[in-house]
């Protein structure tokens, strides 16, 4: 049997009396990247909060390493790496000197300190940066440093609590490349994101949360499958029509949803659905300006399951 390294029985966090994540149930495998997937206000960061014993579990059970966070959060958090949503390092220090006060928290030897902080940058590809402050470098460098600094103790349960929000494109794929490396290696990884192509691109299960409640769980592809059918339908009409082509495609898609001004969406039937709809158009008298048939993915998922789009800022 697979070891479970996270397991999260009906877990509740409640804040006075407003309850964030309402009875949770989810297991994180070992040597499985899991993600978290919602818009904000989901509870992802609650519930990463709880893991990492820095916030304390409200009511259900949560065991990391088969042990109970509340009851055992010193030893658990020797074995976890932490990347929180906001950057915390010390920005008059150098990359350097950041990674070596980090490794002072943990007690280690200096010799120790020095050999990972350099195995740590240059992984991170980091190495020609160690001298600079950290006030100057960009968002995506402190990222780097931030995910390196969480290394420090070699951990075998890393978290990630949005690990690229706010980073430019260039800059995310470096730091996925980065984490998928660290998959390869074997450490298990909780993430949590909005981003949809950072999910179907790292995550190998997860949960999609709404509201503090699971809606969801799986395997990317299986969920783009379970609910889409694998295609996805972009339509073109005025917007004055889009009501007309809801109503008139009842029948045909389970999934539909206006988008913006100017689109309507399907997510069903594969691909004669192009055919079909941009027919029921012609027959309900409304010119398609514009038609795309593409791959479904997760925000179509997420958007089926909501009524709602998942990728804001
Ligand atoms: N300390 C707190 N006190 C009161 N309410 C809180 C607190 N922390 C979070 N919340 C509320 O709990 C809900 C879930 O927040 P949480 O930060 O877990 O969401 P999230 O999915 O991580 O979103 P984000 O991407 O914005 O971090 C939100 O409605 C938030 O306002």
């Amino acid at each position: 049997m697979r070891e479970s390294v996270i397991a999260a029985r009906d877990l509740v966090k409640r804040f006075a009396d407003f309850e964030a994540v309402k009875g949770v149930n989810f297991t994180v495998f070992g040597g499985e990247c899991f993600g978290l997937l919602g818009p904000n206000g989901a509870g992802k960061t609650s519930i990463a909060k709880m893991i990492y014993g820095f916030s304390p579990v409200t009511a259900g059970k949560l065991e990391v390493f088969g042990e109970d966070i509340m009851k055992r959060a010193r030893d658990i958090k020797a074995k976890v790496g932490v990347v929180p949503q906001e950057d915390n390092l010390d920005p008059e220090l150098s990359v350097w000197e950041n990674l070596l006060v980090c490794a002072g928290y943990f007690r280690m030897p200096k010799d120790l300190a020095q050999k990972r902080a350099g195995d740590i940058l240059n992984f991170m590809d980091l190495t020609d940066k160690s001298g600079e402050v950290v006030e100057h470098l960009s968002g995506g460098l402190k990222r780097r440093l931030t995910i390196g600094r969480a290394l420090l103790n070699q951990p075998a349960l890393l978290i990630l609590d949005e690990p690229t929000t706010g980073l430019d494109p260039y800059a995310r794929h470096l730091v996925w490349q980065r984490l998928k490396k660290l998959k390869e290696s074997g450490t298990t990884m909780l993430l949590t994101t909005h981003y949809l192509e950072e999910a179907d691109q790292l995550c190998d299960r997860l949960i999609v949360l709404h509201q503090g409640e699971i809606l969801e769980q799986g395997a990317p592809r299986e969920l783009i499958e379970r609910h889409t059918g694998n295609d996805a339908l972009e339509l073109g009409v005025e917007p004055a029509r889009h009501g007309i082509l809801v109503a008139g495609c009842e029948d045909l898609v389970k999934a539909r949803q206006v988008l913006g001004d100017d689109l309507v969406l399907f997510t069903d039937h594969g691909r004669e659905l192009a055919e079909r709809m941009s027919g029921k158009a012609a027959a309900l008298g409304i010119p398609v300006g514009y038609q795309r048939l593409r791959p479904a993915n997760l925000e179509d998922v997420f958007l089926k399951l909501t009524g709602e789009t998942l990728d804001e800022e």
